[in-house]
């Protein structure tokens, strides 16, 4: 079987400097892992707000770690160093807005802060790359949300075949 590898990178300042632990990136990969019964690879990236080191990892996973799927949290919102948005629309051929719409939505159930987060979702080549918030409890708040869908997105750019664990989550898929 083939192992999906799977790219998380989070953008934040004071993470990727040490001053507090990535407990987001962390957050991500426990999810996943809750989440995932095929066999999978995480590659994984702390690195600062800074918009062309976020261009240069997003292309580094995708192009040479050659990753399906690629995750990214923090730098989302309206702040002026805030630019993860910019970089995945930089990076991507074609924009899927309905992850950052649902997201969104679903948010609000949380937090009223949720339209703060300008989070989106787009497509390189033959990857889906997926913007999360910055803050740790709003990645699994978020992926329970959009993770149904991703599966069939992947089969659909011809990625390998993701298999969840149907009592943590449920990959929806129209066609067989
Ligand atoms: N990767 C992370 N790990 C742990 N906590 C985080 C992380 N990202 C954000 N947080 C927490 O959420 C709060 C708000 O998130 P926010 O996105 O504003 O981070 P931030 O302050 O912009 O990060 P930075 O300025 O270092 O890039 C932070 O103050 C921090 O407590
Ligand atoms: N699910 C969820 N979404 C959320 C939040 C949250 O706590 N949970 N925080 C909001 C807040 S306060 C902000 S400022 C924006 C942007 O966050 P970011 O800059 O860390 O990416 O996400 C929003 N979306």
């Amino acid at each position: 079987m083939m192992i999906a590898k799977i790219g998380i990178v989070t953008t934040s300042d004071r993470a990727s400097a040490g001053i507090y632990e990535d407990l987001s990136g962390k957050a991500i990969i426990d999810t996943l892992n809750d989440y995932l019964k095929s066999p999978w690879e995480s590659v994984y990236r702390c690195i600062s707000d800074d918009r062309d080191t976020i261009e240069n990892t997003l292309k580094d996973l995708i192009d040479n770690e050659e990753c399906c799927l690629v995750v990214t949290t923090g730098g989302t919102g309206p702040a002026i160093r805030d630019v993860t948005p910019e970089a995945t629309e930089a990076v991507c051929d074609r924009m899927m807005p309905g992850f950052g719409e649902l997201m969104r939505s679903v948010s609000l159930q949380y937090v009223p802060t949720a339209i703060l987060s300008r989070q989106t979702a787009g497509l390189r080549g033959t990857s889906l790359i997926v913007n999360l918030p910055g803050k740790p409890k709003s990645i699994r708040e978020c992926l329970d949300a959009v993770f149904p869908a991703i599966p069939y997105c992947i089969d659909l750019i011809e990625g390998p075949f993701l298999e969840t664990n149907e009592e943590v989550i449920k990959a929806f898929r129209p066609k067989k």
